[in-house]
């Protein structure tokens, strides 16, 4: 390109930059790392990283109105309750809030013996005393330092050269070991981020980290944290991965390392990018509580935790009461959850559409039925129930729904378990309230609508009473019918059903011939109750009713009655008699 051509491009994308036009060619792919021998690919996490909250740190610097010391108090103490061993709480250096919330951690003896706090300062002394400061009395710290060291940032923010830079590392280092030495009552862990490694160059990230391990020398049983952030996620997952896997290799006592990730969302894939880091080889994973942090947020801690779960893993975080943790992270940080939230969300266990209800209806009962040793249900990863979740939220109806979904609700809600022959009649009378509705039918509502539609006996066709008779396999009856006048109808046949049957066809001069018919007892209300449902064809027609009755007999006739009643209207011989 010559020179005249080059600056014409760049006067262009300077004028793209200034007119803030949409122009991919402003912008340029992020550097491969040529890893040719990588074995990332071939690992398994078949056990769960060191955790390490930043929900008070990370998140909290990128609220609106960052949270008081209470909120703070409220927070810790969900962070301990999820199982959470190493928690950091602030950067004490940088406001009076977080100075005081250390404070108050300390000397009420809120820390759990079992847990570790950690604060974050900048490689500065002053901020470093004041941190050491508001430790001090703490039994065990991690002290977490770090400085920039991008491209961009020692060019654009600092003006420095990579010694400089460096150098600010190293300063950083010994001052954060100096403070400690000076207190040595309580137990130190020393950690270190490259901020904006994933802006750095690689061999560069190596050079500065491996300084600051010569500085604080892990061989010699000081715990030592490398924290690798994706301070801006810039690549996809497998390049944060190989250069996590190249790291590992190249950090100077690694053995004595502890490896750790911090990654943002900003392409969306920060959990990704943990796991395959963690594949590479990182042991230890910062995060936050439904991915909150500064912009897209940071890894999100329940959704790793999650995937972890669900692939048989123990993730030594317990999200069994997740509406709480929802409820305190929501009061602590004011920010909604979105409904479809990873594994949290509200509608993530729902099914509207037809289909997904049906394949859960059957997985559902097909699990249950087998005893299955291991959870494989349709569209369901885990089950729901795990994270307190109640399975009425699994299939909710719309117009989208099927009539499984239908079924489903019916059993599921009221124990009425529906024949397979009727899911499509009821199917259809929910499906007409749902496209008129615009939105979902909730349980009651199709209830209601299988009530009134099936179950409500038409006027004039309600049985009063019977006596049945039987020899050599025939039954003869009467039944007593409250119609316009009562009538009194005698019949016969095998069984009740015909009996009623051929007193119906006889009374009324049609043909009546019961096609289809079901009777179980209801698990809901008294034992006793039964629900029968019958499907009949008068003179062709067909008609269907269900009924409902604490003598099965009786069911089962009125729900014969009540499916000829309903055929009234489209057969002309049941309307010309009484
Ligand atoms: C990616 C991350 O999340 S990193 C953590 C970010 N979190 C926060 O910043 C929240 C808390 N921070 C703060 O409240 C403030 O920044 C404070 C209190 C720490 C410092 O406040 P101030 O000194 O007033 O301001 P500020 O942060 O702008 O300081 C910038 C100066 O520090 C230097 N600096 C910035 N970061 C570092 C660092 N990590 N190590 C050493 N020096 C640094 C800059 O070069 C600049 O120097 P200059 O004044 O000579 O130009
Ligand atoms: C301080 C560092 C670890 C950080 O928060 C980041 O890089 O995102």
């Amino acid at each position: 390109m010559s020179t005249s051509e080059q600056q014409d491009n760049h006067s262009v994308a300077q004028q793209m930059a200034a007119a803030g036009s949409f122009d991919h060619r402003k912008y340029k792919a992020y550097p491969r790392l040529n890893l040719t021998d990588r074995t990332w690919p071939d690992q398994v996490i078949s056990e769960a990283p060191i955790w390490c909250s930043v929900d008070l740190r990370d998140g909290n610097q990128a609220l609106v109105k960052p949270m008081t010391v209470a909120q703070k108090v409220k927070m810790f103490a969900l962070l301990v309750k999820l199982g959470f061993k190493q928690i950091e709480i602030g950067f004490p250096s940088a406001a009076q809030p977080e100075f005081d919330f250390a404070r108050k951690l300390i000397e009420d003896n809120l820390i759990p013996d079992d847990v570790t706090i950690q604060v974050l300062t900048q490689a500065r002394e002053h901020l470093i005393g004041k941190t050491f400061e508001a430790l001090k009395g703490v039994k065990r710290a991690i002290v977490h330092v770090y400085n920039s060291t991008s491209t961009v940032q020692r060019e654009q923010t600092f003006s420095m050269s990579q010694a400089q830079i460096a150098g600010i590392a190293v300063q950083g280092a010994r001052w954060v070991q100096e403070y400690a030495a000076r207190n040595p009552n309580t137990e130190w862990t020393f950690q270190y981020s490259p901020e904006s490694f994933t802006g750095t160059e690689i061999d560069y990230a190596i050079e500065v980290c491996n300084q600051v391990i010569d500085v604080w020398q892990p061989i010699q049983g000081q715990p030592v944290i490398i924290n690798l952030p994706a301070t801006v996620e810039m690549s996809t997952p497998n390049v944060f991965a190989d250069q996590i896997e190249y790291m590992c290799r190249a950090l100077h006592q690694r053995e004595q390392v502890i490896v750790c990730l911090h990654t943002h969302n900003d392409r969306g894939c920060g959990v990704a990018a943990t796991e395959l880091g963690l594949m590479a080889g990182a042991d230890r994973v910062e995060g936050a509580l439904l991915g909150n942090g500064e912009r897209t947020g940071n890894m999100d801690l329940v959704t790793l935790a999650m995937n972890l779960y669900s692939q048989g893993v123990d993730p030594k975080l317990d999200f069994s009461d997740v509406q709480e943790m929802l409820r305190v992270c929501q009061e602590c940080t004011d920010l909604p959850v979105h409904p479809r939230h990873p594994w949290v969300g509200e509608l993530v266990y729902t099914a509207f559409s037809g289909s997904h209800q049906d394949a859960i209806r059957k997985s559902l009962q097909f699990h249950h039925d087998k005893g299955l040793a291991h959870w494989e249900v349709a569209y369901l990863p885990i089950n729901p129930a795990d994270l307190g979740r109640d399975y009425e939220a699994v299939v909710r109806i719309n117009s989208q729904s099927g009539k499984g979904g239908v079924a489903h609700v019916l059993e599921r809600d009221y124990g009425i378990e529906l024949p397979k022959w009727m899911h499509q009649h009821v199917s259809n009378v929910v499906q007409k309230a749902a496209e008129q509705a615009g939105s979902e039918v909730r349980s009651k509502e199709i209830k209601a609508l299988f009530d009134d539609h099936f179950v409500a006996v038409p006027a004039g066709w309600n049985l009063r009473g019977y006596d049945l008779s039987s020899q050599n396999q025939q039954t003869e009856a009467t039944f007593r019918i409250e119609a316009a006048e009562p009538i009194e109808l005698t019949g016969r046949g095998v069984g009740a059903l015909e009996a009623l049957a051929d007193a119906l066809g006889r009374h009324y001069g049609v043909a009546i011939k019961v096609s289809q018919f079901d009777e179980h007892a209801l698990r809901q209300g008294t034992d006793s109750d039964a629900i029968a449902s019958v499907c009949v064809s008068v003179d062709g027609v067909d008609s269907v009713a269900a009924a409902i009755h604490e003598d099965t007999t009786t069911a089962n006739l009125q729900a014969l009655l009540s499916a000829v009643g309903r055929a009234a209207k489209r057969v002309a011989g049941l309307q010309s008699v009484g």
